[in-house]
């Protein structure tokens, strides 16, 4: 039987696929925002067997770690492992991070770099924890008013539940992408969903902010 986690990843990299081949016929170059973590991985894998024309299509994070690229932490390091292989490294990937110290020192570089690209993007992947935050929208952020109202593309936060400082796309930047997509696995979040569509607090769980984008959950037990 087959893994219903690996099935989801074949059914999103197959919407994401046909979602970009779409804007492909349009546009030169388009824009896919991934996001980090542990769930994309078997997606970015079934996505880099898609016969796109990969040097057409950039690449970026919803949210970044401020680590070194080769950290275990790093999720420029998850895209370039497990997406950027074959064919589709030569898709053009756009990191967020810098050799600065701090993402604060850093966020302006970043959004001079991440400025020329295509936007609004094609397709927004986002992910969620188990406290319903989304890219680095955390419900503990003392950030999380600012990323949430600036027009700013992004935002350099510190999260106390989190060991890395991290630099985020504002909501603004990702709410302005053509589609949105969530992928989730297991109960747990399944429920932490749940809730976020029974109320409207988005301090409380930052997902909420995205549930009427509209989003397409792509879920697995
Ligand atoms: O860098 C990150 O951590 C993210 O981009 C984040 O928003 C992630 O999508 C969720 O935390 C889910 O992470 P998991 O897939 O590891 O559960």
């Amino acid at each position: 039987m087959s893994n219903p986690r690996n099935a989801l990843a074949q059914q999103l990299a197959e919407a994401v696929y046909q979602a970009l081949s779409d804007d492909l016929e349009r546009q030169d170059k388009v824009l896919l925002v991934v996001s980090g973590g542990s769930t994309p991985v078997a997606f970015f894998a079934a996505l880099a067997q898609k016969p796109l024309p990969w040097a057409r299509v950039q690449v970026t994070l919803a949210d970044e770690r401020w680590v070194d690229a080769q950290s275990q932490d790093s999720n420029a390091r998850l895209v370039r492992e497990h997406l950027l292989i074959g064919e589709a490294a030569n898709a053009e990937f756009v990191t967020l991070t810098t050799s600065d110290e701090t993402p604060e020192q850093g966020v302006d570089e970043i959004a001079r770099r991440v400025e020329p690209l295509a936007w609004p993007a094609s397709v927004v992947v986002l992910g969620m924890g188990g406290d319903g935050h989304t890219a680095s929208l955390f419900p503990d952020s003392p950030e999380l008013g600012l990323a949430m109202t600036t027009d700013e593309a992004l935002v350099a936060v510190r999260t106390p539940s989190q060991p890395q400082p991290r630099i985020t796309l504002s909501a603004a930047r990702l709410h302005q992408a053509r589609r949105h997509f969530l992928h989730i696995t297991g109960d747990d979040k399944r429920a932490v969903l749940g809730s976020a569509m029974g109320g409207d607090d988005v301090r409380q769980l930052p997902i909420r902010a995205f549930l009427s984008c509209p989003l397409a959950i792509y879920w697995a037990p």
